[in-house]
C-alpha cells in the first residue's frame, strides 16, 4: 500500500482564512451574487458538519424589491411592539428596521432542530452555526464580502414570523452578502496562546 502524501498548504486558501473581516451590511454594495452564484454560495453553506444528516436548517433569501418590503414591515411591527417607548426613540430604531437589508442579498439562517432524534438540539443549533460562518467564508471566495448579524428582528416573535419563520424555527443569523468599497481596519484578535491548554489528568 503506498503511503499517504500530505497535500501541500495553500496560500491563497491561508491569507483569505487568516484576513477574513466582516463589513457592516450598511457598507455592502451591489454587485451582489448572481443566481449561479446564490445557488453556489448556499451549496457550500450547506456543506456543514451534520450529526446524523438531519438537515437542521433551512435558507430564506431576501433580495431586490422584497428588501424594503419586509423592512417597512419590520418596521411598522417594532413600532406596534414598543408603545411605551418615547416616539423620538422608538421612529429612530424604526427606521433602522426599515433599512434592515441594504446588502444586495440577506441570506437567513433557519435553525430547526429535528426533535425525537438521539442529536442534541444544542448540536443541531451547532450545525446552523456552521452554515453561516460557510456562508462567510464562501462569500469570500466567490469575490463578496459578507457579515452575520441577528438582532430584535431575530428574536422578536412578530418579526420572525414577518421574516418566515414558522414553529420551533429560530434566526441562526442573517447575513448581508454584497461587495464592499473598502474592508474596515482589523479589530483586536483573541490571543490564542492564552485561550489554549493541554491537557492534563484531572486532579
Ligand atoms: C450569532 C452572531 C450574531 C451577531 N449579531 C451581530 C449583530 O446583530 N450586529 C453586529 O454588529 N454584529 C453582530 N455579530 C458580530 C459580527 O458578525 C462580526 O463578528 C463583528 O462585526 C466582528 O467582525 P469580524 O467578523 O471581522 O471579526 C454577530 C456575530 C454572531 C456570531
Amino acid at each position: 500500500m503506498s503511503s499517504p502524501t500530505r497535500r501541500p498548504p495553500q496560500p491563497e486558501w491561508l491569507a483569505a482564512l487568516e484576513r477574513r473581516r466582516s463589513v457592516s451590511a450598511a457598507g455592502l454594495h451591489a454587485p451582489g451574487p448572481d443566481p449561479e452564484e446564490t445557488r453556489r454560495l448556499l451549496a457550500i453553506a450547506a456543506r456543514v458538519p451534520d450529526h446524523a444528516m438531519l438537515v437542521p436548517w433551512r435558507f430564506i433569501l431576501i433580495e431586490g424589491a422584497a428588501r424594503g418590503e419586509v423592512g417597512a414591515l419590520l418596521a411598522e411591527a417594532y413600532r406596534a411592539r414598543n408603545p411605551q417607548m418615547p416616539p423620538e426613540k422608538r421612529e429612530k430604531f424604526a427606521g433602522i428596521m426599515a433599512r434592515l437589508f441594504p446588502a444586495p442579498l440577506a441570506v437567513i439562517v433557519v435553525s430547526r432542530p429535528v426533535g425525537g432524534t438521539m442529536i442534541p438540539d444544542f448540536e443541531q443549533e451547532l450545525s446552523a452555526g456552521a452554515v453561516c460562518m460557510n456562508l462567510l467564508t464562501g462569500a469570500r471566495a466567490l469575490g463578496f464580502d459578507a457579515i452575520w448579524v441577528t438582532g430584535w428582528a431575530a428574536s422578536d416573535a412578530e418579526a420572525r414570523r414577518i421574516l418566515g419563520l414558522g414553529e420551533g424555527e429560530r434566526v441562526a443569523g442573517i447575513l448581508h452578502v454584497g461587495t464592499a468599497a473598502e474592508t474596515p481596519a482589523d479589530r483586536p484578535r483573541p490571543d490564542v496562546e492564552a485561550l489554549t491548554t493541554r491537557w492534563a489528568p484531572p486532579e
